[in-house]
């Protein structure tokens, strides 16, 4: 069974999503948001490497293979992580949006196992937007974009100042990406007024 709670429906007062005139091209890499993250930075050795792509409107597509280190279960990958590479793709959509927003609610439907040495095709879209709500829905297939759907989420984003993670992040990383201005430039790439 499928579909999202009523946490999930948008209100009444929701509008359609606005892709930012800023946003990156249709069809062009987004890049990790962050060196460090497990969903997509580069510099983690056992984290997901998920590489996104922006589609038309608020929408993306995007690729991760499960690797041995993804395991749960004998040679399938683990529910956790299949639910993080949801939540790392739906957290993508930021990009297009130029809002930073955080997961507040995930809802996951696991439909099929994934196998280890697997692609998982993706693919997210923002539905509406209602303050600072943001609403948004992801699909997972096996091997390709056509290919058997394995798992899906709807969620909910909030979007937050870019203090949220001066705030409550541990200062050992926070003053490091201070000290980056390749992060500050990507930071930048979330804020509609920097
Ligand atoms: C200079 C250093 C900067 C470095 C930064 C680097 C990069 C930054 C750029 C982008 C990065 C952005 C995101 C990362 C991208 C991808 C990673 C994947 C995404 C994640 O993995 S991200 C981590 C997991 N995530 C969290 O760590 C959130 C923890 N959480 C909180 O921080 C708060 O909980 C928060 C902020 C969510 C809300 O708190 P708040 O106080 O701001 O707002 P409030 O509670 O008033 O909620 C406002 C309205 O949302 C409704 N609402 C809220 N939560 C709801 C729920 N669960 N269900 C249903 N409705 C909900 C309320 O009902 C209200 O609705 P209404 O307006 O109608 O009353």
């Amino acid at each position: 069974m499928s579909g999202s709670s009523a946490a999930l429906q948008p209100p009444a007062d929701a509008v359609k999503p606005v892709r930012h005139p800023d946003a990156p091209a249709p069809g062009e890499l987004l890049g990790a948001h962050y060196e460090h993250c497990f969903g997509c930075g580069p510099g983690q050795p056992h984290g997901l490497h998920l590489e996104a792509r922006a589609g038309e409107g608020v929408s993306l597509t995007a690729e991760f293979t499960v690797q041995p280190a993804h395991q749960g279960a004998p040679g399938l990958a683990h529910g956790g992580v299949l639910a993080t590479a949801l939540d790392e793709t739906l957290g993508s959509l930021n990009w297009l949006l130029r809002t930073i927003a955080v997961t507040g609610r995930l809802e996951t439907d696991f439909l099929r196992p994934v196998p280890v040495g697997t692609t998982l095709y993706l693919e997210a879209e923002v539905t509406a937007v209602a303050g600072r709500k943001i609403y948004c829905t992801a699909t997972g297939r096996l091997g390709g974009p056509g290919g058997p759907l394995a798992v899906r989420a709807d969620a909910l984003f909030v979007e937050v100042k870019v203090d949220h993670f001066v705030d409550h992040g541990r200062q050992e990383e926070i003053q490091a990406v201070m000290n980056d201005p390749d992060q500050i430039r990507r930071t930048r790439a979330f804020e509609v007024n920097p």
